[in-house]
């Protein structure tokens, strides 16, 4: 199967386990790779045809402001349930960086896999 992708979606919202974190918003660093059949809007050069990565971008960042929650795992999970049912994607790999999270790491985050590749 072929890939949309989006790498580096950069958003900032309110997320996090501990009070203070809930009275902030906060950098989080998406990169997601959706499986999708591009032929088919490749054919007729159709965007309808296949997974518009702006539009998805934007709804992800409207999702986590709308749904703040205290892990990202709860975050990544909830991310891939919407748009697996939302817009038919059968199979999708999630990964969520918080990089201001611990001061002497890069970047710490969760990677999910949800769905089925064939
Ligand atoms: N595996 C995780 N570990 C931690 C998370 C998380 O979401 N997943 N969150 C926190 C705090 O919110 C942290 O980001 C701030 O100190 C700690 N560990």
């Amino acid at each position: 199967m072929d890939k949309v992708y989006i790498e580096g979606l950069t958003i900032q919202t309110t997320i996090g386990f501990y009070q203070w974190e809930k009275e902030i918003k906060q950098k989080l660093v998406i990169d997601l790779q959706m499986g999708w059949h591009t032929a088919a809007a490749a054919e007729n050069d159709e965007l309808a045809k296949t997974l518009d990565y702006a539009q998805i971008s934007q709804e992800i960042e409207t999702f986590a402001n709308s749904n703040p929650v205290d892990l990202i795992e709860t975050l990544a999970e909830r991310i891939a349930e919407y748009l697996m049912i939302s817009h038919s994607i059968p199979w999708l790999k999630l990964k969520i960086g918080k990089p201001g999270a611990v001061f002497n790491a890069a970047t710490v985050g969760v990677e999910i896999e949800r769905g089925s590749r064939s």
